[in-house]
């Protein structure tokens, strides 16, 4: 099943780590309703990031309320034994961190096996060369404009400098730039404006419970930073 489209268009990803997990799944459909065009899922270890949240298995129990793409963000090393276990659960996407283990290509070639698209995330210490090499085999390059393993945090601003760089790299590449941390009305435009084209966002799409209006809200905001470039 095909559910990843590369567009030209703004990518609203509502991160489900701000949803309430007592009833996961109706969160998931109520932000498809709501306008979200993925469903980021974040999976975290307690080893490579300071918390716990979901394993395939709830990927695979949510991944009948919705039919849009599900961006896995794995936050756990190692990950190379489970990622068949995402592709079996359902995810359309799997981004691995750079810094997660020492074999970054082996990881990515093992996402593309699996039939899945494949994304590098880096943290905010880590510089954008450690792409290099891996680039043209794929399909998402994920920035995290926090340190990884919260929801709510504040974006740092120093990553701007960093998408802009990726920016430059992708050139005319069909590769997604995707921002992920601290992303909200006043942050979204920045990072626009520097070149993301994904917009992660969880508090930005959960807090207050208007989940239509935070989405359309953030696209826009996304949006008016282009419309302004
Ligand atoms: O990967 C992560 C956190 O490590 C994110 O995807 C968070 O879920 C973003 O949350 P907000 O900063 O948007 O609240
Ligand atoms: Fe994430």
């Amino acid at each position: 099943m095909t559910r990843d489209i590369v567009t030209d268009d703004i990518v609203i990803a509502a991160s489900i780590l701000s949803a309430d997990f007592a009833k996961l799944g109706e969160e998931v459909r109520a932000v498809d309703q709501a306008g979200a065009d993925w469903i980021h899922i974040d999976i975290m270890d307690g080893h490579f990031v300071p918390n716990i949240t979901m394993g395939p298995n709830v990927v695979k129990a949510i991944r009948p309320y919705t039919k849009k793409p599900f961006d896995v963000h794995l936050m756990i090393a190692p990950c190379d034994p489970y990622l068949a276990d995402f592709a079996e659960a359902g995810a359309d996407m799997v981004t691995v961190h750079a810094e997660a283990g020492p074999h970054l290509d082996r990881s990515v070639q093992l996402i593309r096996s699996l039939g899945m698209k494949a994304g590098v995330a880096l943290t905010p210490s880590t510089p954008e060369s450690a792409l290099e090499y891996v680039f043209d085999k794929l399909h998402r390059v994920l920035v995290m404009t926090v340190n990884p393993g919260f929801g709510g945090q504040s974006f740092i601003p120093e990553q701007l400098n960093k998408i802009r760089a990726i920016r430059q790299m992708i050139g005319d590449r069909p590769i997604h730039l995707e921002v992920d941390g601290g992303v909200h009305l006043q942050t979204a435009p920045l990072a626009a404006e520097a070149g993301a084209d994904v917009f992660v966002s969880g508090s930005g799409v959960f807090d207050g419970g208007d989940y239509a209006g935070n989405i359309a809200a953030l696209r826009k905001a996304a949006m008016s930073a282009r419309a302004d470039a």
